[in-house]
């Protein structure tokens, strides 16, 4: 049966994400600790695909997932989950709240509730730790007094519900990716996003050069983040998020642009979005146009046509 991996351990919301693009009669899911560790075995091979988040509403980019996949051999997204985000707090039995001294949390988790944290346990110290079904498990050993988890992680550890559904944001979510190692792309479907990473060469003007190409073809953006490249202080790895899909003439016109234009572009997968959105695509920039300019300009070379 092939293997999921997903940032665990069990009882995060990774693994409610990997559990709704999983197929329960086809895959079996796999726990790893981190989010390279999930990346890693994708590569390795050691798994058919693993289970990421990406990006947080309020707290924004997961950059372990941005460097774990912008460095390395490449994998490429073939899924996205986006998943409603509260909290539940948990503790050992008997642990009343004015006995709280320290709370756990991965650090989007603390970010996305550090208004109900000052108003409930002004006293707590906010602990960072791998992820927020580590905190419980951590809670569990005795190491922590407070775990901020997922609803779902009281399940997996025998630990109490001091308060659910917190959330300072009432509305925030995580979107979450799928990725394999690079193989045939998911089919286009009409509501799809492609993902990429490019490094700009260093001279005025390169940014927006490269967001031209995008804009000149009528590609909407629906992410822009900078990473460094950890080479050279002041030089930034920027990752994009574009409506549509490869095997549009425009989204594979404007990639051979960025190829040379940029030190580096590195594709990311072109995949189905959680919310459906339709790509509107008008004139002049539908695959026909392209295909009519391509066919002209050919008729052109052959002497057939001015
Ligand atoms: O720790 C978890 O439960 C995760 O799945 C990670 C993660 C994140 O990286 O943003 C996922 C969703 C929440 O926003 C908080 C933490």
């Amino acid at each position: 049966m092939p293997r999921i991996a997903y940032f665990g351990p069990q009882g995060t919301f990774t693994e409610q994400a990997a559990r709704a693009l999983a197929d329960p009669r086809e895959h079996e899911l796999l726990p790893l600790d981190t989010i390279p560790a999930v990346v890693a075995a994708v590569r390795s091979g050691e798994v058919a695909a693993g289970c990421v988040p990406v990006e947080n509403s309020v707290e924004g980019a997961v950059p372990a997932t941005m460097d774990a996949l912008a460095l390395g051999e490449p994998v490429v997204a073939v899924a996205e989950h986006v998943l409603p985000v509260h909290f539940s707090v948990l503790v050992r039995p008997g642990t009343e709240a004015a006995q709280i001294q320290t709370v756990a949390s991965h650090p989007h988790g603390l970010a996305q509730v550090r208004g109900w944290l000052e108003a409930n346990l002004p006293k707590a110290t906010a602990i960072a730790v791998n992820s927020t079904a580590g905190a419980a498990r951590a809670v569990h050993a005795g190491e922590y007094d407070a775990a901020v988890s997922a609803p779902v992680a009281v399940e997996h550890y025998p630990l109490h519900e001091l308060a659910t559904g917190v959330a300072d944001v009432a509305d925030a979510v995580t979107r979450f990716l799928l990725v394999t190692r690079p193989g045939a792309l998911p089919a286009p479907t009409g509501a799809d996003r492609t993902s990429l990473v490019a490094v700009a060469v260093n001279r005025t003007g390169a940014l927006s050069g490269l967001l031209h190409e995008l804009a000149l073809r009528e590609i909407n953006l629906t992410r822009l983040e900078a990473r460094p490249t950890k080479d050279r202080f002041g030089e930034y790895r920027f990752f994009l998020d574009v409506e549509g899909h490869l095997a549009e003439q425009r989204i594979a016109d404007a990639l051979a642009a960025l190829h040379r234009r940029c030190l580096e572009v590195r594709f990311l997968g072109s995949y189905p979005r959680t919310d459906g959105t339709q790509t509107q695509v008008a004139a002049p920039t539908r695959d026909e146009d392209f295909a009519a300019a391509t066919d002209w300009v050919a008729a052109v070379r052959r002497g057939e046509r001015a």
